[in-house]
């Protein structure tokens, strides 16, 4: 478990993180959303010691970090994979790992097979993909068999493949009961991977829900209906009010209806249609419509 409370940080009169307070609960997906510069990393890095609080606290499974007395076999992370000593081949980087951390060397198989790179552990990290470096960096947070695991943009620069696996490690690792939270821009990715969401906005804390609940709170679903002939269009809009208002040609997008309600009140005017839908929000537009007043260096159209 991971637990913020009051965490901010300030550089200068530059609040990044302000007031944070939230519970990053064991056996699940946490996903950590928020507009570039909003301070997720900032965030993350505090709660393995690498930046201090200016006021408020984070503890891990109940203790500040500087109090683990083995850090790396409680909480494990992925924050930045380039940070590697480039002439070390991965075998030796996760030795070296272990053995300052008092993890048994024979880890650093166990975790080079579970992502994969037992072919190349003999190969010099400088000569890695970027996607051989995230896998390498997710290789070090599972080390420690840690019960807390945080991974900030761990999808960043893999390929399909490399994806869809880091979503089911993510899973899985969460199935076995750790706290596994993880940040990413990729909405329809963590639509897939987290059941849970904590989103912030310039440091502050915009939302803490299950990702359905989110969805359901920050986005409206619409119907759309699809009429072929331009005057039974205008005589259903008609009758629907402001509820409507045009999609695409030939297409109504309607607020606050059901799906039935359209279909019976079409049925009552001898409206032909061609298309009847309920278009469902997705975690991105629920997303969007939710940051737009937070978005740091956005661009107004
Ligand atoms: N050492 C520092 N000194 C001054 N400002 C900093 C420092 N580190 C981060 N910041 C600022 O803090 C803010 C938050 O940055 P942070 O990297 O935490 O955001 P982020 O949400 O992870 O962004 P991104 O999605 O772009 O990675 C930014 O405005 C950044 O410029």
């Amino acid at each position: 478990m991971i637990t913020l409370r009051g965490l901010t940080k300030r550089y200068g009169d530059k609040t990044v993180v302000d007031a944070l307070t939230f519970v990053v609960a064991p056996g699940a997906v946490t996903g950590f959303l928020g507009p570039n510069g909003s301070g997720k990393s900032t965030t993350m890095r505090m709660v393995i010691g690498l930046d201090w609080p200016s006021a408020g606290e984070v503890l891990v499974g109940g203790k500040p970090y500087a109090e683990l007395r083995h850090p790396l076999r409680e909480v494990g992370a992925l924050l930045d994979a380039k940070s590697l000593h480039p002439g070390r081949s991965a075998g030796k980087h996760l030795t070296a790992m272990a053995r300052s951390n008092g993890i048994p060397v024979k880890r650093v198989e166990e975790v080079l097979a579970t992502v994969g790179l037992t072919d190349v552990a003999g190969k010099r990290v400088g000569q890695f993909s970027l996607g051989m470096g995230q896998r390498l960096g997710v290789a070090g947070a599972l080390l420690g068999d840690p019960g807390v695991l945080m991974f900030d943009e761990p999808v960043n620069g893999l390929d399909p493949d490399g994806v869809r696996w880091v979503r089911q490690l993510m899973r899985s690792l969460a199935d076995e009961g750790r706290t596994v939270f993880v940040s990413s821009h990729l909405m329809s990715e963590m639509q897939l991977t987290a059941s849970r969401l904590v989103v912030i906005g310039k440091g502050k804390l915009l939302a803490d829900a299950p990702v359905d609940e989110f969805i359901a709170g920050n986005s409206t679903s619409l119907v759309s209906v699809r009429v072929p002939v331009p005057a039974e269009l205008e005589a259903l809009a008609a009758r629907l009010g402001p509820a409507a208002r045009p999609g695409e040609p030939g297409e109504l997008l309607v607020d606050g209806v059901t799906v039935g309600q359209v279909g019976d009140l079409a049925h009552e005017l001898g409206v032909r249609l061609h298309g009847l839908a309920e278009r469902t929000a997705s975690l991105e537009q629920a997303y969007m419509e939710l940051t737009a007043s937070s978005v740091e260096y956005g661009v107004t159209a």
